[in-house]
């Protein structure tokens, strides 16, 4: 089952790799739509359960809890998913696997050469969304490294979410180049690794709202 493509009047903004609970009120504060917490223990950004627990617990009702997960027990993907809205699976996850967890979710995908995205969506069907998310062998992602927009097609058949490199510089050309679903940006409102700056957060929504100004009335 594939469904349209869904044109928001607005674009969603996901903020990753929330580590700290004066980010996360600064987040929710600035209007961000979802906040990311990154359980993968490789990240610079990686928070453990308890953690977890305890920022989930802050955000107020109507701001999606996001779990970043790369290629990791499903066990401990459902205890972390107690404290979770939607799971952000972000590695070599297959269908199956994803669906086996039995929470709603996204799948990231990396766009190396040669990725054939209306084919993963298809294959992709049970995914919420397909976050889009550059490439660096090695790296499952956060890179804070742009890719080549036009590759996206503008009628895939599941809501995209554009990630990688992100700033408030470029998102509002991204947003006007590519009309996503939501944008989705780690790096680029950090102070450094892991620690937001409420300034960029604040300064990165203010340009996402610009961009919206792209999108066709209604
Ligand atoms: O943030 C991380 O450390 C991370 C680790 C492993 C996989 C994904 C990760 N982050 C996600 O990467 C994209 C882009 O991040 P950036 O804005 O380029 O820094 C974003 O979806 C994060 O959720």
């Amino acid at each position: 089952m594939t469904e349209p493509r869904v044109a928001p009047s607005r674009t969603r903004v996901k903020l990753c790799g929330l580590t700290r609970p004066e980010d996360v009120d600064a987040a929710v504060a600035a209007g961000a739509d979802a906040l990311g917490f990154v359980l993968w223990p490789g990240s610079k950004r990686a928070i453990d359960e308890a953690r977890l627990a305890a920022l989930a617990a802050r955000v107020p009702a109507f701001v999606t809890r996001v779990g970043l997960f790369v290629d990791q027990d499903p066990e401990l993907i459902r205890r972390c998913a107690e404290h979770l809205d939607l799971l952000q699976l972000h590695g070599d996850e297959s269908p199956d696997f994803c669906a086996m967890l039995g929470r709603p979710w996204i799948k990231a995908l990396r766009m190396r050469d040669g990725l054939d995205l209306h084919a993963l969506a298809g294959a992709h069907d049970g995914a919420r969304a397909l976050l889009l998310d550059a490439y660096r062998p090695g790296v499952p992602g956060g890179t804070g490294e742009t890719f080549d927009w036009s590759r996206i097609p503008a009628n895939l058949a599941k809501p995209v979410i554009l990630a990688g490199g992100l700033t408030a510089d470029n998102v509002a050309e991204a947003i006007a180049r590519v009309r996503p679903f939501a944008v989705d940006v780690s790096g680029g409102v950090e102070a450094s690794p892991g620690v937001k700056d409420a300034g960029r957060i604040a300064a990165f929504i203010e340009a996402v709202r610009r961009g919206d100004e792209s999108r066709p009335a209604r």
